[in-house]
Formats: C-alpha cells, sequence, structure tokens
C-alpha cells in the first residue's frame, strides 16, 4: 500500500490580491515540502480570493488568474518543489489556453481546481454542483463541471473535487467510485456559521462513504466583507473514521500519512466489483464522464511517521468571538486601514464592539470616544473610562451638548427630531475623526436593533464595519459573560448588568419601546432566521399581539438595513446577501386577504 503524506493548506487568500496569493501558496509549499509532503491542497479559490462576485465578468480577471496559475507552476520548480504536487483553486473560463485577455472568450466560466507538478499544469477540474442559495450565486457566474478529473500519482488514483460537490449527493464522489479512487481532494471556501462544524464531519464521512475513498477535506480561513472562513480542514477514511482534523480560525498546515490502495493492485473501474468497499446506502447514478492523468509512478520513501492530530472542539461563544475578531482584523488590514475608531457609551453594545477589536487589532489600534449629552448618566462616562483603563485603547471626550444647542439655536426642533438629533452629531463626530486621523468607524447596532430598526439612520448607525450586525442581543450579553472569563476580563461588570437605554431623553430605557430582548430574540429568529409566517410564530408559543408589533417592525425597517454597513455573518441567516426583500412591500403577515 502506498503512504501518501499529505499536507492541507489552511490559509487565507485576499479577493483580487492574485500575485499576493500566488506568493502564499509558494510560501506555504514550500512548508509542505519541508515537513516531507507529497501532496499539498490549497482552498478553493485560492488564487483570486472567494467570492469574487462580478469580478468574474471581467476577461481579463479570469486571464489573470490563468496566467497566474501557468506562473505559479514554474516558479514552483524554480523553488525547488518539482517533485511536489501541489492542488490549487483558481477561475477559469473556457477557451483555447492563451491567457492574453482577448483570449478568454468570457464564455464558461469555471469555479476549478489544478494539479501542478513539475513546472506544469497536469490536471484541471471544474466544479460539478454549484451552490444557488443563501450568499452563493454561482448559477450567475459559472458553468458547472460534467466530468471527473482522476490523477494516479504516486500509485494512487487521486480524485479532484470542489466545495458544493461534497454538500450534495451524487455526481463527482459516486464518479470517484465508479473510477476506483483511493482519495478524493475537496478544496474548500465554506463560510462559517454557528455550528455548521458539527455538520461538517458526517457530511464527510457520508461522502467517503459514497466514494469508497478516504476524503482530505481542506477549506480556507480568513474574513471577506461579510464572510468568514474558519477552516475546521480534516481527513476522513473510507470506512468514516476521522483521521485529521485541523482547529477553526488559525492558519496552517495539517500533514498527515495515508496509506492509500495501490490503484493497480486494487481494479475498481467501471464495470469491476470491489467487495473490499464499504457499500453506499443508495446507489446514486452519475453521469460524469472521468478524465484520467498519470504523473508518478511511485513516492518518495519517509523515515518518520507524521499524524496531523485531532484539533479539540470549542464551546459556542468561543467560536463566535473568533469568527468576530478574524472577520473584523481582516476587514481591517485587507482595506488597509491603520486603526478603528467607535462611541464608547458605558452600554453593552460599543464595550462588546471595543473588546473585539481590541482583541483583533490590539489597543493601540482602537481609538474610542465618550460623547456624552446633558441625559448621560454619569455611569455611562465612569463605565466607558473604566472600560478604557482595562484594554488601554485610545480613550477622549467629546461633550456633544454645545453642537445640538448649536443646532437647536438655529432650527425649531422638538421630541424624536432632537433626540435623533444627538445621535447624529455622534455620528457626524466620529467621521469627522474618521476624515481628519484616518480611522474606520465601527458600527455596534446588534441583530435585534437592526431588524426593528432601533437606530438612528445617519446617527448611531454609521460607520464602515459593523460587528455585531448578525449578533442577538441575548447573545451580545453571553458573549461580554463569556469573554470576561478570559483574559483579562476586559468588559466592566456595570456594563453587562445595567438596563440597556439610547439615553437620547430623561430616564429612556429600550424596554420602553421594545419587548425584553429575551422575548424579542426567538421572534426575530423564528421571523428572520427561519422564515416563519405569523400563524407558526404563534403556534410556538408566542403572544400573537407581540408577533404583529414585532414584525410590523421588522417589515418597516428593512429600508434601514439596506443602508446598514455590513459586518460577519455568523447565523444561518445573516441581513444582507442572506436575506433579501424588496423595500417597497405591501405584504403584511396575518392580513386577512380582501
Ligand atoms: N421606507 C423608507 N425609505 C426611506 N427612508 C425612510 C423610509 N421610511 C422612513 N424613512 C426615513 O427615515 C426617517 C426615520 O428614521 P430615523 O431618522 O432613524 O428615526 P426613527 O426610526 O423614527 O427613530 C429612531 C429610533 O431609534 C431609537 N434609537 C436611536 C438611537 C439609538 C438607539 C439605541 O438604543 O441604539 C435607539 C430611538 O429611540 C427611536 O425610537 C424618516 O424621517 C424618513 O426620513
Ligand atoms: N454617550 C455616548 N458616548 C459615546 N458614544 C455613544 C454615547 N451614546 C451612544 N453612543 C454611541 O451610539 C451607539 C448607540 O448607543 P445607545 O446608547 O443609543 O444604545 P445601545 O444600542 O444600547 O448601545 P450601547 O449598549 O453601546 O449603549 C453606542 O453603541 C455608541 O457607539
Ligand atoms: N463555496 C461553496 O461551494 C460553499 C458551499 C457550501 N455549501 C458550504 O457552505 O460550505
Amino acid at each position: 500500500m502506498p503512504t501518501l503524506r499529505i499536507a492541507l493548506a489552511q490559509v487565507n487568500s485576499t479577493v483580487g490580491d492574485i500575485h499576493g496569493n500566488a506568493e502564499a501558496v509558494r510560501r506555504w509549499s514550500r512548508e509542505a515540502a519541508g515537513a516531507g509532503a507529497h501532496l499539498v491542497a490549497f482552498p478553493e479559490m485560492m488564487l483570486t480570493g472567494y467570492p469574487i462576485e462580478d469580478l468574474v465578468f471581467r476577461n481579463s480577471f479570469v486571464a489573470a488568474s490563468r496566467q497566474a496559475l501557468d506562473d505559479l507552476a514554474i516558479s514552483l520548480v524554480g523553488d525547488g518543489l518539482g517533485e511536489l504536487a501541489v492542488v490549487v483553486g483558481y477561475v477559469d473560463a473556457d477557451g483555447p489556453a492563451h491567457t492574453s485577455s482577448d483570449a478568454v472568450s468570457g464564455k464558461g466560466r469555471r469555479d476549478a481546481s489544478a494539479l501542478l507538478y513539475g513546472g506544469q499544469v497536469v490536471a484541471t477540474y471544474f466544479k460539478h454542483h454549484l451552490p444557488n442559495y443563501g450568499v452563493f450565486d454561482e448559477d450567475r457566474y459559472f458553468e458547472p463541471g460534467s466530468s471527473l478529473t482522476v490523477v494516479r500519482l504516486g500509485g494512487v488514483d487521486v480524485a479532484l473535487t470542489v466545495c458544493e460537490d461534497i454538500w450534495q449527493a451524487g455526481g463527482p464522489f459516486t464518479a470517484a467510485r465508479r473510477a476506483g479512487a483511493g482519495l478524493v481532494v475537496n478544496i474548500n471556501a465554506s463560510p462559517y456559521e454557528l455550528n455548521k462544524d458539527d455538520v461538517r464531519l458526517p457530511l464527510v464521512q457520508r461522502r467517503a462513504a459514497e466514494a469508497g475513498a478516504t476524503v482530505a477535506y481542506v477549506n480556507a480561513v480568513g474574513g471577506q466583507d461579510e464572510l468568514v472562513f474558519d477552516g475546521d480542514s480534516m481527513i476522513v477514511s473510507r470506512d468514516g473514521e476521522l483521521l485529521a482534523r485541523a482547529g477553526q480560525f488559525t492558519e496552517g498546515l495539517l500533514v498527515h500519512d495515508l496509506d492509500l490502495p495501490a490503484a493497480d493492485a486494487a481494479p475498481n473501474a467501471e464495470g469491476s466489483t470491489d467487495a473490499a468497499k464499504p457499500l453506499v446506502e443508495q446507489s446514486i447514478p452519475d453521469e460524469m464522464a472521468i478524465h484520467r492523468v498519470s504523473v508518478l509512478s511511485s513516492f518518495a520513501a519517509l523515515n518518520t511517521a507524521k499524524d496531523g492530530g485531532i484539533a479539540e472542539r470549542i464551546s459556542d461563544e468561543a467560536e463566535i468571538w473568533a469568527a468576530l475578531t478574524l472577520g473584523l482584523r481582516d476587514y481591517v488590514d485587507k482595506n488597509r486601514f491603520r486603526s478603528v475608531i467607535l462611541g464608547l457609551s458605558g452600554g453593552i453594545d460599543s464595550a462588546v464592539v471595543a473588546a473585539i477589536a481590541v482583541d483583533a487589532l490590539g489597543p493601540e489600534r482602537v481609538f474610542a470616544v465618550s460623547m456624552p449629552s446633558g441625559y448621560s448618566s454619569e455611569h455611562s462616562k465612569d463605565d466607558a473610562a473604566e472600560m478604557a483603563k482595562r484594554t488601554g485603547l485610545d480613550y477622549r471626550t467629546e461633550a456633544i451638548q454645545p453642537m445640538v444647542d448649536g443646532f437647536l439655536a438655529n432650527m425649531s426642533l422638538s421630541g424624536l427630531a432632537v433626540e435623533n438629533l444627538q445621535a447624529r452629531v455622534r455620528g457626524v463626530i466620529l467621521m469627522a475623526l474618521s476624515n481628519q486621523e484616518g480611522h474606520l468607524v465601527l458600527t455596534t447596532g446588534n441583530k435585534s436593533e437592526l431588524a426593528v430598526g432601533y437606530s438612528t439612520l445617519y446617527g448611531d448607525s454609521v460607520g464602515g464595519f459593523n460587528p455585531l450586525k448578525d449578533v442577538p442581543k441575548t447573545m451580545v450579553w453571553k458573549l461580554a459573560r463569556w469573554r470576561n472569563t478570559q483574559a483579562n476580563a476586559p468588559i466592566p461588570e456595570n456594563s453587562i448588568t445595567k438596563a440597556p437605554s439610547a439615553e437620547l431623553r430623561p430616564d429612556q430605557k429600550d424596554s420602553d419601546s421594545l419587548p425584553d430582548y429575551d422575548v424579542l430574540d426567538p421572534i426575530i429568529k423564528g421571523y428572520v432566521d427561519q422564515d416563519l409566517g405569523r400563524a407558526a410564530l404563534v403556534e410556538a408559543g408566542n403572544d400573537p399581539a407581540l408577533v404583529d408589533r414585532v414584525l410590523r417592525m421588522i417589515d418597516l425597517a428593512e429600508y434601514k438595513r439596506r443602508q446598514s454597513a455590513p459586518g460577519t455573518k455568523i447565523s444561518g441567516k445573516a441581513f444582507g446577501r442572506d436575506r433579501r426583500l424588496p423595500i417597497t412591500n405591501s405584504f403584511r403577515e396575518g392580513a386577512k386577504p380582501l
């Protein structure tokens, strides 16, 4: 049985930085070769970053990706890595293998995987199953591949697949069984959602059984706008045993030795039977042609054994915190901001955003402003100052009352207009400091507030990025408590325990306008995350009058959400690309048809 040492490169690429991403492939390939690997696999669209969205419509972009792939194959040989097989994701298009942008027809764009060896692109594979739900729009962008590529490498048949291929039964994994593959390499850009890691392992196990082959699953890590990729790369044997698994949210190589059936000794090719392989519960037909390539007759001998190990799972709060810090750090760094700024009110939302920012960037890159008004309580100022002391972030005070008074001396305003004016003056101050000093402004509104529209447009909703956009208020408190059990306990206890208040008028409390968050959040979850209608929400035990009120608030706030800052997705359905609703919309849940 040949022993293949595989390295799964769970690494971070940047959308559009094709040169930098190719350099990262070279760097991690050197590491893999240093660890004695025969094959290193990189994530889906490693060369271009993922998702590239409408960039794919530019022929120049596709041509640059193809050119980078060819150049990479050659440069790997220059690095002394000609004997290493490198599997890497990129974007391709049908047409001649020329690389000038004129030669790319723009037709048949492909989400592709290539195997590089000895200075050549020896094999390519085009993703067969294209996801077209949730945040994915791949039917808009790509043509599905219709053949499976199997590379005979060191005497082992290795099948290439891409991400969604593993999420659907049939197709490439069934074809891999028919082709007699010993190993299926599945390269991914699979975005994080809470508990998705619990789904991935059984999924990979099902496909290993379907293919009758070991499956190596490598996922990207890092943030891209509203998505964050959590890694969680793994290897599962054909009988379902988890052999190795990487941690979440960290870059690294998962290096593991695999004893795999020799292609000649285990003839599973079309028409033959293989009693040794586990049976697939239901045999799913596939119509994929099988394309075979052969490149290396045997693997270099190994002196010592390598076991990648199995990383421990982490708690929900730890997982979300890691997602939010990585999502923010990559947004800030990949968009080349030196620092961030936010309004620090002494309340829980801005405290948690500040703590995330300090963990993501370090206190020297985080600037906070206390902006007390005539209605601000003493504790709001003290709690904000205490937060600054605990974390070491840069802290200053800008009193807003003189500026609010300036407006009121020149305009006759009352009631809500004056309340919102305070929030807007704060927004102006933060944007002014952003312009003056170059910080990215962080918004602090959580998912519950965003759902019901509890924020001032062009006021506290200003900002370029919102770490809490997909975090319900009840989870904000849980995260604060969890974070304070970890190093340095950054959040003042009083910020966690006090009743939430916008402090826009005397003694204002959130509970004046909103139900308690532990009643509100389940209704939001049902309506937003699960698309439940009024009847189902009432059946689930929610008060009918409250359901009506909350659904109305959610429906009416669509216009605010459409203008809101991006923020890291952590749930099954985040506001934004995941949930697309018309703003002008007269449909009301529960309204009687005429
Ligand atoms: N369909 C539509 N399409 C486009 N624009 C639309 C619109 N409907 C209203 N608008 C515009 O939006 C305006 C109303 O929105 P806006 O000015 O924001 O004002 P509004 O939503 O009426 O008031 C803000 C609410 O958020 C609360 N708040 C504010 C600040 C912080 C917090 C907190 O605790 O975090 C809570 C505050 O207590 C108040 O209840 C309208 O005057 C109109 O200009
Ligand atoms: N006195 C203040 N000083 C600085 N920033 C403020 C102040 N008041 C409000 N803000 C900013 O506006 C955002 C909205 O806060 P607001 O107090 O209205 O309610 P909140 O949603 O409960 O937020 P928080 O829990 O952070 O107070 C705050 O998160 C903060 O960024
Ligand atoms: N890039 C993809 O194909 C991702 C889709 C897949 N269902 C996932 O979330 O992992």
